[in-house]
């Protein structure tokens, strides 16, 4: 094989890219992995400094990836030698008896996930600092925790080095050719590999283009803002105060979540699970701050603690599908073309396993889940137009 000839190349050198590109380096494939900007970088979806993990969700499939992805998070920590999880719990407020709340709170409850239920009467005991709405039913998901991002990227990149695989930063894809070798033209270079794999995340799209077909995402900004406390300390993680996540509820039809003050001290991070759309090279141009108001309507009225305004703004992508599923999928015409892209808003702590998934469906190996949530297909029974 020569120099620019590889078994496989990954476009994308995110969370998902950098665990696939990991995964088929252990699998003793000669792996390049590509990236447009200098590593690391703030312009896509996984930097910054945490991320939740939890098994809250109101589908069992997730669930039992999460299984999954929490084994292979310790074992990145082990072989890597760093700390990547921290348990925190995670606490679920929502309006009692609507879907979103109580399904979370059964599916948990049915699949043996430790959890303490609260009571409008033991609430404030427990968390002083946050009020309970009237009418919404809290738990505690004890297993859940915060990621710790931009070291992830760090560790698995580097352990993906160690194996052997090579990574081509400041090094955009261009232009990809299909064929039972794929070429793949970079602004410095030419490569010709057996499989490839676009994770790409919000530019997804911007490639697929060339190789005929649109997926439907939206890219969406999310301000992702962190409120000062009033009290230095008392929403600390090294006070246990966990990460939480409200259901729909008064202030909003969208989830609220946060994280316990870590990255900046006295700083708590809450943000609203939605944003505007944009392009991703326009990203600072998108300037809505709706979101903003109604995140201060939520601190002023349930987390008293906290200063009633962003004390740090920051911005992150999200990369949505219509139903908030992925897509881990071959290419509709090239089967030796894999694309995972659409995480919207929730796919780190499903890295490991996403890059496990996404390897597998590239060697041509039968993936230990069921895909069909996350198949292209679900879109063009939809909509015949997609390719
Ligand atoms: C504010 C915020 C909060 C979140 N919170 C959580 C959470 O608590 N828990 C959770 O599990 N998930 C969370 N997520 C979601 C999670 O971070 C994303 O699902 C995940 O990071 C997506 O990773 P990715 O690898 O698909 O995309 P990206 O990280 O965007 O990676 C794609 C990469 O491809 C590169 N690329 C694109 N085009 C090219 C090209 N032509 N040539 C070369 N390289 C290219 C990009 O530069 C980029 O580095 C959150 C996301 C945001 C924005
Ligand atoms: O994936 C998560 O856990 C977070 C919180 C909920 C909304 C999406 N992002």
């Amino acid at each position: 094989m020569s120099d620019g000839e590889f078994d496989c190349v990954v476009i994308g050198a995110g969370v998902q890219g950098s665990f696939t590109a990991y995964q088929l380096a252990k699998r003793n494939k000669k792996t390049l992995l590509l990236e447009q900007f200098v590593l690391p970088h703030t312009r896509g979806s996984s930097h910054g400094q945490t991320r939740i993990i939890r098994k809250a969700y109101e589908e069992d499939f997730y669930v039992r990836m999460m299984e999954e992805s929490y084994k292979l998070w310790s074992q990145m920590e082990k072989e890597a030698g760093v700390k990547l999880y921290r348990q925190t719990g995670l606490l679920v407020m929502g309006p009692e008896k609507t879907e979103n709340y109580e399904i979370r709170k059964k599916i948990l409850q049915k699949n043996n996930v430790p959890m303490v239920q609260l009571t409008p009467e033991n609430f404030g005991l427990h968390f002083p600092n946050v009020s309970l709405a009237e009418g919404h039913g809290a738990f505690v998901e004890l297993t859940a925790g915060v990621l710790y991002a931009d070291r992830t990227l760090k560790a698995v990149q580097g352990q993906f080095q160690k194996l052997g695989g090579v990574i081509r930063d400041n090094e955009k894809v261009t232009d990809i050719k299909p064929g039972s070798l794929v070429t793949v033209s970079t602004l410095n270079g030419v490569y010709r590999t057996k499989r490839l794999v676009i994770t790409a995340g919000p530019w997804t799209n911007k490639l697929l283009v060339d190789i005929g077909i649109q997926l439907p995402l939206e890219v969406v900004k999310i301000n992702v803002c962190y409120w000062r406390e009033k009290v230095q300390g008392s929403y600390d993680v090294k006070q246990r105060f966990p990460c939480f996540l409200q259901t729909e509820g008064e202030e909003s039809s969208h989830n609220i979540y946060g994280l316990p003050a870590n990255e900046y001290p006295g700083m708590v991070k809450i943000c609203l699970h939605s944003g505007s759309s944009t392009d991703p090279d326009q990203r600072d141009k998108q300037t809505d701050r709706s979101d903003i108001d109604t995140l201060q309507r939520f601190v002023s009225r349930r987390f008293t603690g906290l200063f009633p305004e962003p004390a740090v703004v920051e911005s992150c992508l999200y990369t949505v599908t219509p139903d908030d599923h992925f897509v881990l999928d071959h290419h509709p015409a090239y089967p030796n073309i894999v694309i995972g892209a659409g995480f919207s808003g929730h796919g780190f702590k499903f890295g490991p396993v996403v890059g496990q998934i996404l390897c597998d469906l590239s060697l041509g190996e039968v993936p230990s889940f069921d895909l069909s949530p996350f198949r292209i297909r679900r879109f063009q029974e939809k909509n015949k137009s997609l390719l």
